[in-house]
């Protein structure tokens, strides 16, 4: 038996199964009042909802307000972002992944079931969001009491408002010195044609009128339009591996219920599997006897296979097939890039991890590949560059994958002749309109290449922090563009090659960014850049060398070892290229276009 503590209460994981199994009310997490009877919530009792909002806006931080007074957490200072799990959320401080609870909420007599789901910010991840959104009626749409709407604040708006879900607006961070209330109502009433009295201004931080807010989600949202008495029509609209106990899918039930032991099929794949667990999220894993309809949960039925769960499956119950529901629009990648493992005795051992990866992160495309210098490997497809970032560092963390990914391209249509021309590229203005007198929106057509590494970067300096961004994809158009490669010591880096428009400047930039990432070698290093067979830049990085032990004089042996060991750790971190070590983060560093990044 699994024998643990709650991460948040401190109350036994296991004491908690036990009660369940038992079909006692009251669980160990949080407080007694607890009951993990779930058919006494019938569909009027449920709401099902997302926060949505810009990033940084404090959804994760309203969802810690939210659990904390339903009794899911308990109320002290460790309990911070607690639905933001991954290593990568918690160090780089904004959610990737869209993260579920189960809450019980009581209001005017009744005892409601609310299922919250926190969702990403940032434009990367809003694949996340949209598929959040299929499991729910409303979404709370948090803007910030400073910041006013910005750009993930529109699309994640005109996200749920297609889907027509409830919108509730909530004005966080009233609380700070600068915050305008009043001016957020406005914009939200000239944007989104919501009127201002149905804002609710909040602090989550402080914990000011969440009360108000979760009275709001009961009284707005409508119950999730499922029928109790329909056959089983269970959505998976997320999934994750766990090593031991194989695919958990997140579900949510248009239809029928739910138990152990319970006969389904996958409409996708059409395979019988017998249900061994069913189970809600506080936000850890309970398992519970049933899940009714319009209940949102999980799943465990010894999937042991990666292929076997496919976001967007409808599970049905065996001999009662239904017409599957719609599932999702496979996700357009933006951005692709190439990926090797440093070493290629890891190539199966990656392959796995990156299967389990892409089960989490469906937005991801994958397909094998292979480069002369790099070996065999995969052609990824990102939503963006920081999503291209957070799945390389979620390998490394939490699949202890070592790897290179080379530098990212956007897809091109190309058409061939025999000279292709350098021309200026611009941006073209298509609309612009005030928000209030201090914010403006402006849409512009752009090429995607300008925009996926480091525009963002750039708009943020510029606009010391304001302005923010979003974009989608407007369709390929017609460019004068050439192909540019890049050659060291006469390999050519395929990895390197790219489609640029103004060859001769990133030629050159090119080739002066490998001289700063590259060290110096035993021998003279020839980086060139080359359109066809006409070179048209070239840099030297001149001969050196390196005998790490020459400064150890006499015979300290140990310390002698100490900088072989650290000399072949970065060895490591090298990828050869010919004769030529190259740092695997070169491929990435070399496209962000000032030196420093
Ligand atoms: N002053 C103040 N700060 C707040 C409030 N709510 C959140 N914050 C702060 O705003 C920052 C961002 O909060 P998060 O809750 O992580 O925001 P988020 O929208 O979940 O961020 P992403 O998931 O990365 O998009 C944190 O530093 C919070 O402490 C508030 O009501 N008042």
């Amino acid at each position: 038996m699994l024998w643990r503590r709650c991460r948040w209460c401190g109350g036994s994981r296991a004491a908690a199964r036990a009660s369940i199994r038992g079909l006692q009310t009251g669980a160990a997490c949080g407080s007694a009042q607890e009951n993990y009877d779930l058919s006494k919530f019938p569909v009027e009792n449920v709401r099902n909802f997302s926060i949505i909002a810009h990033v940084d806006h404090g959804k994760s931080t309203l969802a810690d307000r939210l659990l904390e007074i339903t009794g899911a957490i308990a109320k002290t200072k460790r309990n911070k972002q607690v639905l933001d799990k991954l290593q990568v959320e918690r160090e780089r401080g904004i959610t990737v992944k869209a993260q579920t609870a189960t809450l019980f909420y009581s209001h005017a007599g009744r005892t409601y079931l609310l299922n919250l789901i926190d969702t990403p910010g940032h434009v990367d991840f809003s694949y996340e969001v949209s598929r959040s959104l299929s499991a729910c009626q409303g979404v709370l749409l948090i803007v910030d009491a400073n910041e006013g709407i910005q750009a993930q604040t529109v699309a994640n708006f005109f996200l749920a408002f297609e889907s027509q879900l409830m919108i509730i607006p909530v004005i966080n961070k009233i609380d700070l010195k600068n915050a305008d209330p009043a001016r957020v109502e406005k914009q939200i009433e000239m944007v989104f044609d919501i009127p201002k009295e149905e804002c609710i201004r909040i602090s989550a931080k402080l914990g000011t009128n969440i009360d108000e807010v979760l009275r709001a989600v009961v009284e707005r949202i409508p119950p999730p339009n499922a029928g109790a008495a329909d056959p089983l029509r269970a959505l998976v609209f997320d999934s994750t591996f766990d090593h031991y106990r194989g695919v958990i899918a997140s579900i949510t039930l248009f239809g029928g219920k739910l138990q152990r032991g319970d006969k389904i099929m996958s409409s996708y794949t059409q395979k019988l599997y017998e249900v061994n667990e069913v189970g809600i999220l506080r936000p850890d894993e309970y398992p519970v006897e049933k899940l009714y309809a319009g209940q949102v949960g999980y799943l465990i039925a010894g999937m042991k296979e990666v292929k076997e769960a496919q976001i967007g499956d409808t599970f049905y119950l065996q001999n009662h097939p239904v017409e599957p529901l719609a599932g999702f629009k496979p996700a357009k990648p933006m951005v692709f890039a190439g990926m090797y493992p440093v070493d290629q005795s890891e190539y199966s051992n990656l392959r796995k991890a990156v299967e389990k990866l892409t089960l989490n992160d469906s937005s991801v495309t994958v397909h094998r590949d292979s480069s002369p210098a790099l070996g065999a490997g995969w052609r990824l497809g990102f939503l963006g560059l920081l999503h291209m970032e957070v799945f390389n560092q979620r390998l490394e963390q939490e699949y202890n994958a070592s790897v290179i990914m080379t530098a990212p391209t956007v897809p091109y249509k190309a058409l061939l002749s025999s000279s292709k021309l350098i021309k200026s590229r611009r941006g073209v203005q298509k609309s612009l309109v005030y928000i209030d007198d201090h914010r403006v929106m402006m849409q512009y057509l752009f090429p995607l290449n300008e925009i996926v590494v480091d525009f963002y970067d750039g708009l943020k300096s510029l606009s010391s922090g304001y302005a923010s961004f979003d974009y989608e994809d407007a369709g390929h158009q017609a460019a004068d563009l050439v192909k540019m490669d890049i050659y060291l010591n006469g390999h050519s880096v395929e990895e390197l090659t790219t489609i640029v428009e103004k060859a001769y400047s990133a030629g050159k930039a090119i080739a002066e960014r490998l001289k700063d990432s590259i060290p110096r070698q035993l021998f003279e290093i020839a980086i060139q850049a080359a359109i066809g067979s006409k070179i048209i830049a070239r840099e030297n990085i001149k001969a050196m060398r390196k005998n790490v032990l020459a400064k150890c004089y006499g015979g300290d042996i140990t310390r002698k070892m100490k900088l072989l060991k650290r000399q072949a750790e970065g060895k490591k971190r090298m990828r050869k290229i010919g004769n030529v070590e190259v740092p695997k983060d070169a491929f990435i560093k070399i496209l962000k276009r000032e030196k420093d990044k």
